[in-house]
């Protein structure tokens, strides 16, 4: 059975003292459960703090991105070993943000999913289609390239705890959410995608959450459908409250 794993991306946003009072919130809060997983993806200057205030919680503190490489004259950058000594636990990795401002590619998304898991990080591989590519209906090409060339030269077992988001575009952040009915159609597809690089039982352990304006009057609903395992949320995952409503909806 997979979890429902509810990941609050925050992008930039806050400054520590913010940060700290909510996953202070959080950590207080949220619901123990087997079946559901809180992750907090936080800018780097806080992962530190967090990571300690959440030690002896079940909630986990993810990057928003690193590099691939170990080390070496990348300024600015972050690298996977810096991120596991720290204590993160996940990565998000592909957000279409990353890749349409900061010229992320499928290539190096792969290099970088390769890289996590050499370090012991969970990566959250983020996938989704354009409103073009929607309307021209490349969606489920488009999207199941983007995860081929993310797993591949992954083994079957790294594969199987890989976390896929599918975000289309068009509903990030617009407060135009995919009905479920059209989020769970590209997350079969996405499992089937998977399944044909690896194995049926492996594409079944694969966790696929949906990204997209999720909010707590639509996540029961999405987490409803067969190949919905969880969510990636910007915008309602800034509120503690919201946050662990949205956690509370996938026990
Ligand atoms: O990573 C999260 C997604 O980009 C969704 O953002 P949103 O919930 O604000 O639409």
């Amino acid at each position: 059975m997979r979890k429902n794993v509810i990941a609050g991306n925050w992008k930039m946003n806050k400054v520590l003292s913010e940060a700290t009072e909510f996953v202070g919130e959080v950590v207080n809060k949220a619901p123990e459960s087997d079946q559901t997983e809180a992750i907090v993806c936080a800018p780097f200057p806080f992962l530190a703090s967090l990571v300690e205030q959440t030690k002896n919680s079940p909630v986990k503190i993810a990057a928003q991105n690193m590099h691939y490489e170990e080390s070496g004259a990348f300024t600015g950058e972050v690298s996977p070993g810096m991120l596991k000594d720290l204590g993160v636990t996940h990565v998000v990795l592909g957000h279409s943000e990353r890749r349409e401002l900061f010229a992320e590619t499928d290539e190096s998304v792969n290099k970088k999913t390769q890289a996590a898991f050499k370090h012991g990080l969970t990566p959250i591989v983020c996938v989704g289609e354009t409103l073009d590519q929607r309307e021209a209906n490349e969606t489920m090409n488009h999207v199941g390239n983007q995860v081929k060339a993310a797993l591949e030269g992954l083994s079957e077992e790294q594969v199987a705890s890989t976390i896929i988001a599918y975000e289309p575009i068009w509903a990030i952040g617009t407060g135009k959410t995919a009905t479920s009915e059209q989020a769970n159609e590209v997350c079969t597809h996405i499992r089937n995608v998977v399944k044909d690089v690896t194995s049926e039982e492996t594409a079944e352990k694969v966790v696929l959450q949906y990204g997209g304006s999720v909010k707590p009057a639509n996540i029961k609903e999405l987490l409803a459908q067969s190949d919905i395992d969880g969510a990636l949320v910007g915008g309602a995952s800034l509120e503690a409250d919201s946050f662990l409503q949205l956690v509370e909806a996938g026990k």
